[in-house]
C-alpha cells in the first residue's frame, strides 16, 4: 500500500487535493477527516501540517508527500542522514523567500543585515542563508504574521514567504535583495530510495495533469506546399502528426502546443494561409 501525505491547511491544502482528485485519487469530503483511503489504487492519504510533512516521509512512515520546497528545505538537517528530497515541482503554490524591512528604515540592502535582528518563521532557511554568506544576524523566530515584528520592535527586518507582495505593502515593509528561495508546491520521497511502481505510477499521474494543464491540442489544415514552415511552428512534442485531407494537395495537422502561446501561434499559421484551426483543452495526459 502507498501512503502519502497532503497538506491539511494552509494554501496548498485545496490545489495539492485537487491535483490528486485530477489524477484519479479519491480524497476526503470534509476537511475534518484526517486520513482517507483509496481501495482502487491501494493508497492511503493522510491530512498532515505542510511544515510537518517532510519529517514524515523522511522517517519512511509515508513514502511521499507534497508539501512547498521551502517547508521541505526548512525541515532537512544540513549535516544530512534519512532526509526528504524534492522528486518533482507541482507548478502551483508559487512564492519567494526574501528579506523585507520597514519602508523608512537605514536597512535598504541586505549587506545592512550584519548585526541586525531579523523575523522569520523559516530560521532553518535563513540560518542556512546567513552561513552560506557569512553574514551575523540575531533569528528571531516567530510563528506566523511575521510582516507585524519590525512595527511592534522584536525586529529590524524580516525574511518571509512573497507572493503578490500585498502583506508586506499593507505592514509598511518593502523588499531587500534579491529571492533567497523560489518555492512552490512539491512532491517529496525519501532521498536515494528506489522508486516503488505506486510512486512512479503517482509520479506519472501527476505528470499527466501539469501537461493537461499546460498544453492545448492544436488542429489544422494546410496546404502540402506550406507545411515545413507550418510544422515548424507547431512542432509538438514528437512530431506532429500529418495526414491528408481528402482535398488534394491538402493535409491536417495535429500538434500539442504550450496554452500560453496558442493565440500567438494561430495567428502566424492563419497569416501562412493555414485554416480551420481549432484548439481543444486536454483533459488527461500520460506523456
Ligand atoms: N500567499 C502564498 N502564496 C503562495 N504560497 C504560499 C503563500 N503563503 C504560504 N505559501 C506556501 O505555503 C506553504 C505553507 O504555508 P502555510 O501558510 O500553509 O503554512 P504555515 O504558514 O506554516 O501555517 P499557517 O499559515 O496555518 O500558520 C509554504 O510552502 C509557503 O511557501
Ligand atoms: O505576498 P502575499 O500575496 O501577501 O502573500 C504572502 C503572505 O501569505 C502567507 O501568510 P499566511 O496567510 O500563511 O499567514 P502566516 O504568516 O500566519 O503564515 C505568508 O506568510 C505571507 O504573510
Ligand atoms: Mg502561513
Amino acid at each position: 500500500m502507498l501512503r502519502v501525505a497532503v497538506p491539511n491547511k494552509g494554501v496548498l491544502s485545496e490545489p495539492a487535493a485537487a491535483m490528486l482528485a485530477e489524477s484519479g485519487y479519491r480524497q476526503r469530503r470534509t476537511t475534518s477527516e484526517l486520513a482517507v483511503y483509496d481501495p482502487e489504487n491501494d493508497t492511503e492519504f493522510f491530512y498532515l501540517r505542510p511544515r510537518d510533512i517532510a519529517i514524515y516521509v523522511a522517517a519512511g512512515t509515508l513514502d511521499v508527500g507534497i508539501t512547498g520546497r521551502d517547508m521541505l528545505l526548512e525541515t532537512t538537517p544540513p549535516e544530512g542522514g534519512d532526509v526528504a528530497a524534492e522528486v518533482m515541482p507541482l507548478g502551483f503554490g508559487r512564492s519567494s523567500f526574501r528579506f523585507a524591512s520597514p519602508a523608512e528604515s537605514p536597512v535598504d540592502e541586505v549587506a545592512k543585515l550584519e548585526g541586525k535582528r531579523i523575523a522569520t518563521a523559516y530560521p532553518g532557511l535563513l540560518q542556512r542563508f546567513l552561513d552560506e554568506t557569512g553574514m551575523k544576524a540575531a533569528v528571531v523566530k516567530l510563528d506566523g504574521a511575521v510582516e507585524t515584528a519590525c512595527r511592534l520592535g522584536v525586529a529590524d527586518a524580516v525574511c518571509d514567504v512573497v507572493e503578490t507582495g500585498t502583506t508586506l505593502r499593507a505592514a509598511g515593509l518593502r523588499i531587500i535583495g534579491d529571492p533567497v528561495l523560489a518555492s512552490e508546491a512539491v512532491l517529496v520521497g525519501r532521498a536515494g530510495a528506489d522508486e516503488v511502481p505506486a510512486v512512479a505510477q503517482l509520479r506519472r499521474r501527476l505528470q499527466g495533469v501539469l501537461v493537461a494543464r499546460r498544453y492545448v491540442m492544436l488542429d489544422y489544415d494546410c496546404p502540402n506546399d506550406l507545411l515545413a514552415q507550418a510544422t515548424a511552428r507547431t512542432p509538438g512534442l514528437e512530431g506532429p502528426t500529418v495526414s491528408p485531407l481528402q482535398t488534394p494537395g491538402w493535409s491536417a495537422v495535429r500538434a500539442m502546443v504550450l496554452k500560453d502561446d496558442t493565440n500567438r501561434v494561430m495567428d502566424e499559421l492563419w497569416e501562412l494561409g493555414a485554416r480551420a484551426i481549432l484548439v481543444t483543452s486536454i483533459a488527461a495526459s500520460r506523456i
